[in-house]
């Protein structure tokens, strides 16, 4: 059992509340946040008791003006409330955190913060990368996945599938018997670094619905959910351990109130489905503070389903989430009504009771209670003793019992073990080729070196990458081969390439057609960066060394990177001309016209390939 963590900060005036010249109704010592309503005149009695109004909570935050004693920036909420959120994801609990706040009073700010101050989300990935490179050392395998939706007038849009089609811009929620209520068709990302996260974190931003309100000029118009699931595994002492934890970040939007937003028309629209989400979020956290109270043992009713937010969050109110919650108020007296039901609705949160558990793996649990169990059976075998024909029938039993067991366990573990190795296996593969997106553009950040096929089918949508071995890579027809090439002239065994100290070298085998920058390959040929591959006249390829390339760019020498450009003629049925340029590996596929065919005679020539010459010859 655990309460909600509640916190309360308060943010400097912004520019409206300056130029009204508002007075700051706000203090804050320790725990306690006191609100002051400059309506009612100082003094004595029932009146004066009225005038202020004191709360306390788990965190109070004077963020109103830096320079003050007590002034909380961004890092000191991450240390306080971040840090913990982080640990309780090593142990594997679920966590959530959610901002809740009138419009423009610093939830995004908060959560998010700018690239010069980040907020609670990036501080809290960068630090769970931290620690998993800790516990890689010590032999841990991680999984990481994100996913990032807001909800917009009671849809539910994917933040990171921008350009989707209309539909998927209104996904559907579904509840599954055993893991609850999740969103259909929600897109998940594997990460690997934190760069990867921070990258979808800024497309997702990018893509959030916001406006311009009189009280914040970007106003979030959305409620956004960024949630990041993190799966670890790893043997402690013998014994298999794996964990799930889900972690939901929660930037709310803005309750709204017509006169002070100045809202009209779409956005008072979209006021009322903020509202629906926030009324209902009301409603959850007070029936729930209903029930911890409650003593007769009677269920209060949970209107979870009333909005889809409250649905999504589910577990994390009032059931299997460390939950902390961050309210965000204006010190301004403007915003007086706004600000005290901003801390009324915080201080029923405190009375929220969760029941978070540590998400352990099903059989990785079933394992750790067959190995109790074994201990257990061999404790009383050696206990029995071996008196007499009653306690030899027992023994036998107990014999039985044990061995059906080891079995079970043995069998339990060997399978976590293959899994665990395989998904080890994929997620290194993974990182070396570095998948990552770069604005629209995916990037294949592979760290070996590497044969890039250039395909003329015109129907191939997908693209090749060879990895090199290193030593010896077989390329040829035969389904033998490491690369195996089929069609055009490509012989059964057709050349190799070997990869020595980091030096690639292509040896063609008798008869068979290679060429390495247009130069027919008939002695070992070495690969640089960026050359041109051709094999049996209809296969090109981009040969890619990262090393070399890295060092290349260390030294700024691009000029051994010959600036021409090669042209290829295919005589197959696409009859076009590919045109490579060296230095940016790009290739362009243009129409070929009669004046372009230079055909050159010699070894290509009737082979399925010609070679044109542009100005000058690339680097062989
Ligand atoms: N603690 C703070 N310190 C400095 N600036 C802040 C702080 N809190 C908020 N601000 C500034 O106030 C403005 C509004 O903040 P923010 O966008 O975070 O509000 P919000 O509650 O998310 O609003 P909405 O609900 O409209 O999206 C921003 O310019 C932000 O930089």
């Amino acid at each position: 059992m655990a309460s909600v963590k509640v916190a309360v900060r308060v943010r400097p005036f912004n520019q409206r509340e300056l130029d009204l010249h508002c007075a700051c109704i706000v203090e804050v010592e320790d725990k306690k946040t006191r609100l002051v309503n400059n309506k009612i005149a100082a003094g004595d009695g029932a009146e004066s008791r009225e005038r202020v109004k004191d709360f306390t909570f788990d965190y109070s935050y004077w963020s109103h003006r830096d320079g003050d004693q007590h002034f909380a920036p961004q890092v000191q909420i991450y240390d306080d409330l971040g840090t913990d959120v982080v640990s309780n994801a090593l142990q594997g609990y679920n966590a959530c955190v959610f901002a809740y706040g009138q419009t423009g009073s610093g939830k995004t700010f908060t959560m998010m913060g700018s690239q010069s101050n980040p907020g609670l989300i990036p501080r809290i990935c960068e630090a769970l990368f931290s620690s998993m490179a800790e516990g890689r050392e010590a032999g841990t395998t991680y999984k990481v996945e994100v996913s990032y939706l807001e909800i917009y007038n009671e849809r539910v849009k994917d933040l990171l599938r921008a350009g989707a089609p209309n539909d998927l811009h209104s996904l559907r929620v579904r509840e599954h018997p055993k893991l609850g209520p999740y969103v259909q068709d929600l897109s998940t990302h594997l990460v690997h670094h934190y760069p990867d996260i921070q990258e979808l974190m800024r497309r997702g931003n990018s893509h959030r619905t916001t406006a311009s309100t009189h009280m914040n000029d970007t106003s979030s118009r959305s409620h956004a959910i960024f949630t990041v699931t993190f799966i670890q595994a790893k043997l402690q002492s013998d014994m298999p351990l794996e964990t799930r934890s889900k972690i939901h970040l929660v930037d709310l939007a803005g309750s709204e109130r017509a006169d002070a937003t100045g809202a009209t028309g779409q956005r008072l629209k979209e006021g009322a489905h903020i509202n629906k989400s926030l009324v209902t979020l009301g409603s959850v956290i007070s029936a729930l503070a209903e029930q911890a109270v409650k003593t007769s043992g009677k269920t209060v009713f949970i209107p979870y389903r009333d909005s889809v937010l409250t649905w999504l969050l589910k577990d994390s109110l009032g059931g299997n989430s460390k939950t902390i919650m961050i309210a965000t108020i204006s010190p301004a007296d403007v915003n007086y009504g706004e600000t005290l039901s901003t801390l009324r609705y915080a201080n029923r949160a405190k009375n929220i009771i969760n029941k978070p558990t540590i998400n352990e793996d099903p059989n990785v649990k079933l394992i750790r209670e067959l190995r109790e169990e074994i201990l257990n059976l061999k404790t009383m075998l050696q206990e029995s003793g071996i008196f007499g024909l009653e306690a030899n029938v027992e023994k036998g039993s107990l014999i039985a019992a044990l061995s059906q067991k080891q079995a079970k366990e043995k069998e339990l573990t060997d399978q976590w073990n293959e899994r665990w190795s395989e998904t080890h296996t994929i997620l290194q593969e993974q990182k070396t080729l570095g998948l990552r997106k770069a604005g629209q553009g995916v990037v294949l950040d592979s760290e070996r070196p590497h044969l890039v096929l250039i395909d003329d089918n015109l129907l191939t949508t997908g693209v090749t990458l060879y990895h090199l071995n290193n030593g010896m890579t077989t390329i040829g027809c035969l389904p033998t081969q490491d690369i195996r090439l089929e069609g055009g002239e490509v012989l059964e065994e057709h050349c190799i390439i070997y990869l020595q100290d980091g030096e690639a070298t292509l040896e063609s085998r008798p008869d068979a057609q290679c060429w390495v920058n247009s130069q027919f390959v008939d002695k070992p040929s070495r690969l640089t960066q960026g050359c041109v591959v051709v094999l049996g006249g209809s296969h090109m390829f981009r040969y890619n060394d990262p090393q070399e390339a890295a060092r290349l760019r260390r030294e700024g020498n691009k000029a051994h990177l010959n600036l021409s450009r090669l042209s290829f003629l295919s005589r197959s049925a696409t009859d076009l001309v590919r045109s490579y340029d060296n230095l940016s590996g790009l290739v362009t596929l243009r129409n070929c016209c009669e004046g372009d065919r230079h055909a050159r005679d010699g070894t290509s020539s009737g082979r399925g390939l010609d070679i044109l010459e542009g100005d000058s010859h690339a680097r062989a």
